[in-house]
């Protein structure tokens, strides 16, 4: 038999298991909300953040003459505790939830009474001595509370993120050095267009990734702004005069960051656009993070009938029936954290827009979007630069040889030629099967001595003297 303790709300009692410690409010959640079978605990970063929010509320109610030194000390304990990783079996709420977060405060209200009843020495459930409302929950609402821990949550996500892209970006760049002198044909519309590195090809996709990191630090400054004090709707409803800056003085405190009380709190408190923007730039990040893996998936093709310019370690046996087989499975995960990533985007949107009058009840599942697609995101990156991109080969040869037989060559000849007999050069090079050299030679439009001056790598790549006309060349 498991011992239960009664407990009551405004349904009447229910009994709750006796050594759990959440509660009446948390018990109810369960039964209405068992959708995604992901309790609010997987999500420890915003845990962390309704922590904070709850030691810095015990510390301002303190202040303020509210909260006796015996409750705050105990209250103080147990928040710390559970940041640092105590009790988060206890936070079983579904994360996906009605009523704007309601029961994922409720829970970690009652979770923090009873762990600090306990530190008062006292039996959990005794809510005479400890309340989860009148004391953890004092001066607060879910409407201020669970905002202001999202965005503390959000925050410490997107600069777990900004970190694994900016390795990435590393990996990427070593390779970009690597490759720098590896000529190769670049393409547009997946035809032969003219030439270009390899390095330059590896150095974009570390740029592409330093410009979101730029996009990402500038979206996570807006979620600084938080409504603590805001309480119900805005208006600081049974917050004492002064409680919301104090309050956020010792968010700061505790989290080491700059976060400031928005100036107008009703607007703050229904406004969700600091998450939407957050969503839109991780949106972004995705999209360009599935097109850097669809081209290294295309440049490794093959390794016989492929493009095959590259090769991406090979990190498992690609098929259950075709030996030797091996596929690029690592951008192949992170294409589809894009996908999901894009998904959520759709997600906050509609739920961004159904808020209604003073308040948006949908910040449940724009938590769990956000925080799903911050940190899958930041997973990804640092998976593919441990598991692909570091240890990426290029096939100097393959790509040197299709550059000499390019038909893309006859664009370099356009300012000596111009563009008409470079054209007739490429058709002649095409129907013959021969190369661009060969053939403007043999109809006497350049000499061998002027072809081998305008096609050197880095006359080809506007390195570093640019000529633009025959008289450039050397007699
Ligand atoms: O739980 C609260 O503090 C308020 C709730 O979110 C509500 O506005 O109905």
């Amino acid at each position: 038999m498991v011992e239960m303790r009664t407990e009551y709300d405004l349904l009447g009692t229910k009994d709750i298991p006796a050594d759990a410690y959440w509660g009446v409010h948390t018990a109810r959640a369960m039964e209405n909300f068992q959708v995604t079978g992901v309790p609010i605990g997987h999500y420890s970063h915003l845990i962390r953040g309704l922590m904070f929010v709850k030691e810095a509320a015990a510390c301002a109610n303190h202040e303020l003459g509210l909260l006796d030194a015996e409750r705050l000390t105990a209250i103080v304990q147990a928040c710390q505790e559970i940041r640092g990783g105590a009790l988060r079996e206890q936070f079983v709420v579904d994360v996906i939830q009605g009523g704007a977060g309601t029961s994922t405060n409720m829970n970690a209200n009652e979770v923090v009474a009873n762990r600090a009843l306990e530190l008062l020495g006292s039996r959990k459930g005794n809510y005479a001595r400890l309340n989860a409302n009148d004391h953890v929950n004092l001066s607060q609402s879910t409407n201020d509370a669970y905002p202001t821990a999202l965005n503390i949550a959000l925050i410490e996500a997107a600069d777990e993120l900004e970190s694994a892209m900016e390795e990435l970006q590393q990996s990427f760049e070593r390779k970009a050095q690597a490759f720098r002198d590896f000529l190769k044909i670049g393409r547009t519309q997946l035809q032969d267009a003219v030439p270009m590195t390899l390095g330059q090809e590896f150095h974009t996709f570390a740029v592409m990734l330093g410009e979101d990191r730029a996009r990402l630090i500038e979206s996570s400054a807006l979620l600084h702004e938080i409504n603590l004090g805001a309480t119900a709707i805005g208006t600081g409803l049974n917050a004492p005069t002064n409680y919301a800056e104090r309050a956020c003085a010792h968010l700061v405190r505790l989290t080491g960051r700059p976060l400031v009380t928005a100036s107008d709190l009703i607007e703050a408190t229904q406004d969700p656009g600091a998450f939407v923007h957050l969503s839109g730039v991780l949106k972004r990040i995705a999209i360009k993070l599935s097109k850097t893996c669809n081209d290294l998936r295309l440049l490794s093709s093959g390794p016989r009938a492929g493009l095959g310019e590259i090769s991406l370690p090979p990190m498992q046996a690609g098929s259950s029936i075709m030996p030797g087989k091996v596929n690029p499975v690592i951008p192949e995960m992170v294409n589809q954290v894009a996908f999901v990533v894009i998904g959520n985007d759709m997600t906050i949107t509609m739920a961004a827009e159904g808020g209604q009058l003073q308040l948006n009840a949908f910040e449940p599942v724009i938590a769990r979007s956000l925080l799903d697609s911050l940190l899958s995101l930041a997973a990804a990156c640092r998976t593919l630069a441990d598991r692909c991109v570091d240890g990426i080969t290029a096939h100097e040869q393959v790509m040197a040889h299709r550059v000499k037989e390019s038909i893309g060559l006859a664009t370099a000849l356009n300012p000596f030629i111009g563009y008409q007999a470079a054209t007739q050069i490429a058709k002649e090079a095409l129907a013959t099967n021969r190369n661009i050299v060969e053939v403007a030679i043999e109809g006497g439009f350049l000499t061998s001595a002027e072809l081998a001056d305008i096609l050197t790598p880095e006359r080809l790549l506007n390195q570093p003297a640019i000529i633009t006309h025959k008289s450039d060349l050397a007699q």
